[in-house]
């Protein structure tokens, strides 16, 4: 067998990340060899709960963890203030990032990009791991050939930072390649109560649904004249996300540029 991949995951508490430590805990082409957490500074991974056996070192400070580990990848699954400095760091240390953290702005992927290419590595950025996500975003470029009225409803879990979702942006710039910018809804329009109609992306509409209970889930809702389609993806837990996150990490290996969307990368 080839060298495994040495991998660091950054946010291992969290819902994404500890799906994300066990894959690659139970990958025997992967090799975890630190993770990034803002607490237990110090601490060996295997001391917290949940973690047993992965006896690598916690870092809270991303230089130092990059100046002392060797890897090949980082995973990051954080927040997006710190998911960017995280992406940042791992570029200029030559580590190829692959994050699922959303909430970039344009700026900050076109700084990333061009850090990318300075340094001739791959990077991906994905906002949604899942296989069927990507298709739900893919047909939904199809049908804004044949549809120009569009409304894109997220909703997810009462604990997510960012709205709209990542999901629901990309989709909104994957739509906009074949769709021209317009106005929908009536133009004499008043919204009564602030936000009634949601976010507007060139005139599509995002609306942004929070609720305990819920994972990730969208719908995309195109209306013409007597009828509508619906094109609609739910992830009922992580794992949904896991292959994706596989992929990349292979994926990431072969590419000296930033990739945003897993939509570029598979067949
Ligand atoms: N791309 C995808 O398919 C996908 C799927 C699910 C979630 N996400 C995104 O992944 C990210 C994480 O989601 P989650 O549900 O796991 O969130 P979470 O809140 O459960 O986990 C976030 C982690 O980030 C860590 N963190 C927070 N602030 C930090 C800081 N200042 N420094 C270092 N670490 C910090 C937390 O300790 C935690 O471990 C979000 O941006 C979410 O939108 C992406
Ligand atoms: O749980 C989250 O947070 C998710 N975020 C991504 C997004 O913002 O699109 C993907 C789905 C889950």
């Amino acid at each position: 067998m080839a060298n495994p991949i040495k991998i660091i995951v950054a946010g291992p508490r969290g819902r994404m990340g500890k799906e994300a430590v066990m894959l690659v805990n139970n990958t025997p082409e992967f090799e975890l060899v630190a993770v990034i957490d803002r607490r237990n500074n110090g601490v060996m991974l295997s001391d917290l709960d949940g973690f047993s056996n992965m006896n690598v070192r916690i870092y809270s400070d991303v230089e130092e963890c990059f100046q002392n580990v060797e890897a090949d990848v980082l995973i990051d699954l954080t927040i997006p203030e710190t998911g960017y400095i995280h992406t940042k760091t791992a570029l200029s240390y030559g580590v190829r990032p692959v994050v699922g953290t959303t909430g970039f702005t344009k700026e900050e992927l076109e700084e990333l990009k061009e850090l990318a290419e300075e340094k001739e590595i791959g990077c991906i950025i994905a906002p949604n791991f899942a296989i069927g996500a990507i298709l739900m975003m893919k047909f939904s470029q199809m049908a804004a050939k044949y549809f120009d009225n569009v409304e894109i409803i997220e909703m997810h879990h009462d604990q997510k930072l960012d709205a709209p979702s990542g999901t629901a942006v990309k989709t909104a710039e994957m739509i906009s390649e074949n769709r021209s910018s317009q106005k929908q809804g009536h133009h004499d329009e008043q919204e009564t109560i602030s936000g009634a109609r949601g976010a507007d992306y060139e005139g599509m509409r995002i609306h942004s649904v929070r609720l305990p209970g819920l994972v990730a889930h969208q719908q995309v809702l195109f209306g013409a004249d007597g009828q509508s389609l619906t094109i609609r993806h739910d992830s009922y837990n992580r794992a949904s996300f896991m292959s994706g996150v596989k992929v990349s990490v292979e994926t990431v290996m072969t590419l000296n540029t930033l990739v945003y969307g897993l939509e570029h990368i598979l067949d």
